[in-house]
């Protein structure tokens, strides 16, 4: 039997908490999300399990007792691995979990930016139709999407795309060419080449020292002027005063962003100023289906972790031979 606190950092789905209570855990909900309530909260468990807003290393420095920070997610750039690795402390994620409703969310602000749909419900709204016969909505059919990174998600977007007749141009250099043909997407030979080509930009990298600032102000020079740019994955990638200006000055035609550098969005943000953005606060994963499977995986792994099973989804898989000890 298992004993002992997991911290709870933000909410996750009553399907998790029930898992790691059936094995003996005691979910213990965070009184909030700054380093030293963490810190503190921290001290006493055995278990973390964390959303974006991620653990730090001041909260794993503080905590003796923990053996493994649980993920709830893919991306783990919010996450002080390094320290917990050096701690010998178990880091497990949820690759794949949230991957189809992200690509859907995807698709969703396509759909928004294409077909005008915050302008169009606005002028419904005040008994107007001056803008059914005004609106110069987009057919996707036909037009060119690319993807940056061919993972889960930019894998499940090529076959949304590829089912609406969009032409998938696809940028994975480690993916093997049966993962293109499988999802009806063509290899892009590059960045520049795929930003140079598609009428729809998406991103579906993870926030690494490689990939912050992937687009700048001449990648977006690189787009064509009637481009649309999507961001699911993190707020990093893009430089965010970059996207301000060449949304200001007509150097691309829109955005759909579900991520911000700075989470949530300060409302005095010029992206939240901007007329041809639409954006969602970090919600890719929030379909109720996709919460009940992040959760109970990443409780599962959590109490795989302390149950001494190698788990799945092991971030720091090095850590497993010299992990602390219960
Ligand atoms: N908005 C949300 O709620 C939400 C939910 C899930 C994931 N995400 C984000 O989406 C990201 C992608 O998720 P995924 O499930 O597709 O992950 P994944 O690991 O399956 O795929 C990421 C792909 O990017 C590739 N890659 C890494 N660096 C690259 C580079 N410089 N150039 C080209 N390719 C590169 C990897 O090799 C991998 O194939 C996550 O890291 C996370 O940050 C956001
Ligand atoms: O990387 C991910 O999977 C998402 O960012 C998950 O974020 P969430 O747990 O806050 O939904």
């Amino acid at each position: 039997m298992i004993t002992g606190p997991c911290l709870i950092v933000q909410p996750i789905h009553a399907a998790g908490l029930d898992r790691l209570r059936a094995a003996g855990l005691e979910p213990r909900p965070a009184s909030g999300t700054d380093p030293e309530t963490l810190a503190r909260e921290a001290a006493p468990c055995v278990a973390v399990i964390t959303r974006n807003t991620g653990f730090p290393a001041r909260a794993i420095a503080a905590a003796p007792a923990l053996r493994v920070i649980g993920v709830h997610g893919t991306g783990t750039d919010h996450v002080a691995t390094a320290e917990a690795t050096e701690a010998g402390i178990v880091v497990v994620n949820t690759p794949g979990a949230n991957a189809v409703s992200v690509a859907e969310q995807t698709l969703a602000l396509i759909f928004a930016l294409a077909k005008a749909l915050p302008e169009a419900d606005r002028s419904v709204r005040r008994g107007d139709d001056s803008f059914k016969f005004t609106a110069r909505l987009i057919e996707l059919a036909g037009l060119t999407l690319g993807l940056v990174g061919f993972g889960a998600i930019g894998q499940a977007t090529a076959r949304l795309g590829t089912a609406l007749g969009l032409r998938v141009l696809a940028y994975g250099p480690s993916r093997p060419d049966a993962d293109f043909a499988n999802a009806g997407a063509l290899r892009a030979p590059s960045v520049d080449a795929l930003l140079a080509e598609a009428d729809i930009v998406s991103l579906h990298v993870p926030l690494t020292p490689a990939t912050r600032g992937l687009i700048g102000r001449d990648q977006l020079a690189r787009m064509k002027r009637d481009a649309f740019l999507i961001n699911t994955s993190r707020g990093g990638l893009i430089d965010e005063a970059a996207l301000v200006e060449a949304l200001e000055s007509g150097t691309i035609a829109g955005a759909g962003l579900d991520v911000f550098a700075q989470e949530p969005l300060p409302a005095d943000h010029p992206l939240a100023r901007q007329a041809r953005a639409i954006l969602t606060p970090h919600v890719g994963g929030s379909t109720g289906s996709a919460l009940i499977r992040t959760a109970e995986t990443a409780a599962g792994r959590v109490v795989d972790v302390l149950a001494g099973r190698r788990p799945g989804g092991l971030v720091n898989p090095d850590v497993w031979a010299r992990r602390r000890a219960l």
